[in-house]
């Protein structure tokens, strides 16, 4: 492919849009948002057919990314200059779009990803080239396809069916100027550190590990039921999801029987079928890393409390692990149906078991006392912290991680800001 061809056309195609006014952007995200609900149906097929994911879920996915849209499309312009009081008479802080950003993407949600990312970095006045999934290149023609239905001006968004490699020559590239990457805290760390080398921008959604915690007093009834809701969907295989379940002693006789009870009504079936909840994993060999991680995790004294059954090259039916500090599993993500439950004593003991990884993306706690509640918020390690529900992300809210979870944002008016030059402009006229 010719990396040069669409890097100039997406610079060519820049040169207008940086000065296109954010109302006129807004106007054809609302189109965009539009065209995605005409479409639903054919892009949520294309997603189960590509990543195997139940197809009620790939509907929400796609709706979720169009309200995400409507949110963008209405929202203020927080790219006006702004002026601060100083001793000269202009003294004001502007916001410039960067150019060219790159977006590596993954293929859990084909959609929501590109779209969250590709969304408030073109209302800001950027263009985009996506390297998606090479599972999911049929979902990225789509995206494509879509910005130009919607009316938006040649080039503004290209999906490049590329493979890792050519991440190092788009990166060199001077007009590219930055590069968004979902994906392992592996690929992350080689595509900032290739970003860094060429002083570019980037921001980074990698791997969780979160902790959904159930205290006694809290309406662990309820926690039963939202707890494998949260950790299963899309097949577990999902940054943000619940995956270590951290139980407070007080309640582990009557809170696991109702919690596995519930988690092992979720059973691999026909993801084209409506009513399915677990969907097959995307690949095979990510089936084989789940195996491989679970056959380490009892190797170093975890128990089963529900079997992980490996029923075909890319389904399972799901497994829940007892798990003690010191499993070296826990500095791992499971990306897939395999849970982790712990037991704490008190909270300190909980926090403690909750912070102790390398990971901090959305940690949940379910409590009604009010003071427990602050005690985690202030504590925990995490781009989120929920409050008696399960983390999932919110267009109106931002969206990171803490350790080796990322940096930077995404999602709420902040994304807006995220791939902007500050520019200050001060003196006398
Ligand atoms: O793998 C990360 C998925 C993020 C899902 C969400 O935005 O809720």
């Amino acid at each position: 492919m010719d990396l040069t061809k669409h890097i100039d056309s997406a610079h060519q195609s820049f040169q207008d849009w940086r000065k296109t006014p954010f109302e006129e952007r807004q106007k054809l995200l609302l189109k965009l948002a539009d065209v995605l609900d005409k479409n639903k149906q054919t892009y949520a097929e294309i997603i189960t057919t590509e990543m195997h994911k139940p197809i009620s879920q790939s509907i929400a996915e796609i709706e979720k990314s169009a309200g995400m849209i409507r949110f963008y499309a209405n929202a203020e312009n927080v790219l006006k200059p702004e002026k601060i009081t100083t001793e000269f008479n202009v003294s004001e802080v502007h916001y410039d779009a960067l150019g060219i950003i790159l977006g590596v993407m993954p293929w859990n949600f084909p959609f929501w990803q590109v779209l969250r990312f590709a969304v408030p970095a073109i209302l800001a006045g950027n263009v985009i080239l996506l390297k998606h999934a090479s599972i999911c290149f049929e979902s990225g023609d789509e995206i494509e396809k879509a910005f130009a239905e919607a009316g938006f001006p040649k080039y503004i968004f290209q999906n490049l069916r590329i493979g890792h490699n050519e991440i190092k020559d788009i990166l060199e590239n001077p007009l590219v100027r930055g590069v968004s990457l979902t994906g392992s805290e592996k690929a992350g760390s080689e595509v900032a550190s290739l970003a860094g080398k060429n002083i570019k921008k980037s921001v980074l959604e990698l791997g969780g590990s979160d902790a959904f915690i159930v205290l006694e007093d809290s309406d662990y009834e309820k926690a039963a039921i939202d707890g494998p809701a949260g950790k299963l969907q899309n097949t577990g295989q999902v940054c943000n999801a619940a995956k270590r379940f951290i139980v407070h002693q007080d309640i582990e006789k009557e809170f696991v029987p109702k919690f596995v009870e519930e988690y092992n009504s979720y059973q691999p079936a026909d993801p084209f079928k409506k009513e399915t909840k677990l969907g097959k994993m995307a690949r095979p060999d990510l089936a084989d890393e789940l195996e491989d991680q679970y056959k380490k995790a009892l190797k170093h004294g975890a128990e089963v409390v529900l079997a992980l059954e490996r029923i075909s090259e890319n389904e399972f039916r799901p497994g829940i692990i007892r798990v003690k500090e010191g499993n070296p599993i826990l500095q791992e993500e499971l990306f897939g149906p395999l849970a982790i439950l712990m037991i704490g004593k008190d909270d300190d003991e909980i926090l403690k078991l909750a912070n102790d990884i390398p990971f901090g993306l959305g940690n949940a706690v379910w409590t009604k006392d009010k003071k427990r509640a602050q005690f985690f918020i202030d504590n925990l390690e995490s781009g989120t912290v929920s409050i008696n529900k399960s983390t999932s992300s919110d267009a109106r809210l931002p969206f990171g991680g803490a350790k080796s979870s990322g940096y930077g944002v995404e999602l709420s008016l902040m994304a807006i800001k995220e791939f902007t030059q500050v520019k200050t402009v001060v003196g006398n006229i």
